[in-house]
């Protein structure tokens, strides 16, 4: 793909020669050749050496490396992609490992919680860090999306895909009101990143629906709505209120629901999923990612794959996205019917072991798993449960940091030779149970992923270092939305789901493979995207859903590979790009 800039010519149009230096995509600052700088008057603006693209990476990574915290990082980083967005990129490409954290989980949620509070190095004005749709504004919603199209540096370029919270349930945070909106601006920078989906066509959405967190409400400097949320009626009229322009503005456009609380998400996809060309990243995307690492759990822990007994703690959007999603695995892989399938799983909350008779009223999502074979048998603590369940496979989607404590990690080990245990709860302080605790109260024999990266373990006294799994549904997302962009389906099936899941499973490499890991190295995650993609476009294809030409005439995955492959953005590196036709 090309970044090319057709018209109007920036040395004949004096308005887009002022555009293009002030846009942070086009303009480069130390790398602009001479020639360019002079027709541009831009001679004596920068320093006279002409630079390279090397340089100015090694420079920024410099400036990174000396901030003092991560916060600062991410601060750095969000003035950085404002400023010159293509270095951004290229620094976040190059250096994946190191700045994924800082830009996505653990350090978004630090900045979530700061945003009202950093807000002004976030977003300078003219180049909108997205679009926040306060409740009061839902009738001037056509006003709103207009803005945004003026104000974006290419206005042909219209968004392809979005991302939109309401901020009510960020990631395991609660509610964050409007500060909500780094969570969208985060995902998007990934699918760039992970997916090559063009930067300028990505947007965040964050819905003001006010907070019902009063500390938010009490802060002067918090730049929200300064009220409760509203009552379910006017939640869901309003979300259809910014459905309709959303897709009156961008007709076309992909939407990917993140991070609204559990009551809220489960009812707006099934209310959207058929007619409109979207998914919930929480409930879907999470239950194809922990689906894929658990397919090579599988076949790692000693125990027929039938035999398996699945505890979830945690039963909220994901919770339940998840265990519905490794349902589909029993049932297809296994031959299970759904409430034989159903049987394997097992999900606990705050009230303890969820079954129809707990004497409480359970909230609708969790009705479908709740346990009728309990002979009135009740546990609380999670201790008690894991007793009375006795699994091969703990999955923690909870936000309660270190409820897998030695006590429960030790009974894992107690009836499991390879005990399968994901604290997948984010950020890194909300997970159930660090990687080296687990290690070390299963006497290493944990096979781990985690929502948030943990660092290596070296297992004491010997030289062996073992890497743990991240299951975060960023291994699906990007590669699910290139996928469906270019096939562009009616909508997203559950098979194509499905079918994203075991791509990302079968998508390990040798070394991989070798080391034992559940997940693709983050460093191959282009790579990976990729495969998924294709998984994505060929089941579309199977599923008489995908509309697009190309992509229906490219039957083949490779030819849909390629395709993909073909479709991806990529940060410039080359001088002559940089004013593209122009020069
Ligand atoms: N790894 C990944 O890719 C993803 C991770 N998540 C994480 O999952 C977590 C939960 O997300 P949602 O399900 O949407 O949130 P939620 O708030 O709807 O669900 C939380 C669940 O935990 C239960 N819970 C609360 N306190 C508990 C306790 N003390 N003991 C046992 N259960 C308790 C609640 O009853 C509820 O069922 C968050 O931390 C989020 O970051 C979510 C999506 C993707
Ligand atoms: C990763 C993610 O989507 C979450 O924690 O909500
Ligand atoms: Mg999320």
């Amino acid at each position: 793909m090309t970044n090319s800039r057709h018209s109007p010519n920036i040395f004949e149009d004096e308005e887009a020669a002022r555009h293009w230096v002030h846009s942070s995509f086009d303009n480069q600052g130390t790398v602009v050749p001479s020639d360019v700088r002079d027709k541009l008057h831009l001679r004596g603006l920068v320093p006279s050496g002409i630079d390279s693209f090397e340089n100015q990476e090694e420079r920024a990574m410099e400036q990174l490396r000396l901030k003092k915290t991560d916060l600062e990082k991410y601060m750095f980083l969000a003035w950085l992609k404002n400023t010159n967005l293509q270095l951004f990129y290229r620094m976040l490409l190059d250096n994946l490992e190191e700045i994924t954290p800082l830009i996505y989980t653990p350090t978004v949620g630090s900045a979530c919680l700061q945003y009202s509070h950093i807000l002004p190095f976030l977003a300078p004005p003219g180049q909108p860090d997205g679009l926040f749709i306060s409740l009061k504004d839902l009738d001037n919603l056509d006003e709103l999306f207009r803005n945004y199209i003026e104000a974006l540096p290419e206005p042909e370029l219209t968004p392809q895909i979005t991302v939109i919270t309401d901020g009510s349930r960020i990631l395991g945070l609660g509610d964050l009101g409007v500060n909500g909106m780094g969570i969208p601006v985060g995902k998007l920078q990934l699918y760039v990143a992970a997916a090559g989906l063009d930067p300028r066509r990505t947007l965040p959405i964050c819905l003001d629906f006010g907070t019902n967190t009063d500390r938010f409400l009490e802060d002067k400097l918090y730049l929200g709505l300064r009220q409760h949320r509203p009552d379910d009626e006017q939640f869901f009229a309003a979300v259809d209120k910014v459905m309709k322009a959303l897709t009156r503005h961008f007709p076309n456009i992909f939407i990917q629901f993140e991070d609204f609380s559990s009551e809220h998400a489960f009812d707006l996809l099934s209310k959207y999923r058929d007619d409109y060309f979207c998914f919930n990243d929480d409930i879907q995307g999470t239950g194809a990612v922990i689906l894929s690492g658990f397919i090579n759990a599988v076949q790692q822990a000693p125990v027929d794959p039938r035999e398996h007994r699945i505890l979830f703690h945690g039963a909220g959007s994901a919770g339940v996205g998840v265990a519905k999603q490794l349902m589909d695995y029993f049932v297809i892989e296994h031959g299970y019917s759904e409430e034989e399938a159903k049987k394997k799983f097992w999900l606990s909350d705050s009230k303890g072991l969820i079954t129809k008779d707990r004497g409480d009223r359970l909230a609708q999502h969790k009705v479908f798993f709740a346990r009728e074979d309990n002979d009135g048998h009740q546990s609380k603590s999670l201790l008690e449960t894991i007793d009375y369940v006795k699994p091969t496979a703990l999955i923690g989607l909870c936000a309660q940091s270190g409820v897998f404590d030695e006590a429960v990690l030790k009974r894992m080990a107690e009836l499991n030779e390879r005990p399968i245990v994901f604290p997948l709860s984010n950020p890194l302080d909300n997970a159930e149970c660090t990687f080296a605790s687990a290690m070390k109260h299963t006497d290493n024999r944990v096979i781990f992923a985690s929502g948030t990266a943990f660092p290596s373990y070296q297992v004491p006294g010997t030289d062996e270092i073992r890497v743990p799994g991240q299951g975060n549904n960023m291994y699906i997302f990007p590669g699910l939305g290139l996928g469906a962009t270019l096939a562009k389906p009616k909508c997203i099936t559950d098979t194509m789901i499905y079918a994203a899941a075991k791509s990302l499973a079968g998508s390990l490499n040798d070394d991989e493979k070798a080391h034992n890991l559940l997940y693709p190295r983050l460093t191959r995650i282009r790579e990976v995207s990729v495969d998924v993609a294709e998984a994505i476009c060929t089941q579309a294809l199977k599923d008489g859903v995908a509309k697009d030409d190309v992509v229906r005439r490219l039957k083949t995955p490779e030819a849909l590979r390629e395709h993909a492959r073909e479709n991806m953005w990529e940060p410039t590196r080359k001088t002559e790009d940089i004013v593209h036709s122009n020069l």
